[in-house]
């Protein structure tokens, strides 16, 4: 079987700041600051939205959800990332796998990689095992390396559902 597939990337940082939950991947991380945003700032779910708009050609997440919008104002973000899911399934297409990088010199990702996974499985409507998820420092280097917010990176791979509009 042939399948037309789409790819997507999607990149976001979030800095920290006092007073804030750390929230990766759906995941309330204990840690003495959290990400700042207008919604939860959960900065590895805000790249994989963007990944699968991408890979969809269907803009990105401020064009779905402005930061000007009260709607959206300390959001889950797993609530953003099932519309985007929506969106997509609309447009035609369906997740084969996704693969994520957060990029943060602490606090440890690791031990929270297996929770994130399945809380964006469930979202995505796929399998824990199309969703991968890995962390790195950047060995002290940049805004990152100096712990002053987090990145992440996200791959997506679509395909084509049938009868979908080209
Ligand atoms: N915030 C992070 C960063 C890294 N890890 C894990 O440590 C490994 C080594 O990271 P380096 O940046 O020193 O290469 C990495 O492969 C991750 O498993 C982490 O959990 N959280
Ligand atoms: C998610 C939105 C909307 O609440 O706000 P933020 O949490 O600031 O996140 P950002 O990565 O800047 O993406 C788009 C925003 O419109």
């Amino acid at each position: 079987m042939t399948r037309n597939l789409r790819i997507g990337m999607g990149w976001d940082v979030h800095p920290f700041a006092l007073g804030r939950p750390l929230i990766v991947g759906g995941v309330t991380i204990p840690h003495e600051r959290g990400l700042l945003g207008h919604s939860d700032a959960d900065v590895l779910c805000h790249a994989l939205c963007d990944a699968l708009l991408g890979a969809a050609a269907l803009g990105d997440i401020g064009t779905h959800f402005p930061d000007s919008q009260p709607q959206y104002k300390d959001v889950s973000s797993l609530v953003l990332l099932k519309f985007v899911c929506r969106l997509i399934d609309q447009a035609g297409f369906g997740i084969v796998n996704v693969d994520m990088t957060v990029l943060a010199q602490k606090p440890k990702i690791a031990p929270y990689v297996t929770q994130m996974r399945r809380n964006l499985a469930d979202v995505l409507g796929v399998e824990e095992n199309a969703v991968s998820i890995k962390a790195t420092t950047t060995e002290g280097l940049g805004f990152v390396g100096r712990v002053e917010g987090i990145a992440a990176c996200a791959i997506a791979l679509l395909y084509q559902t049938q009868g979908a509009a080209s």
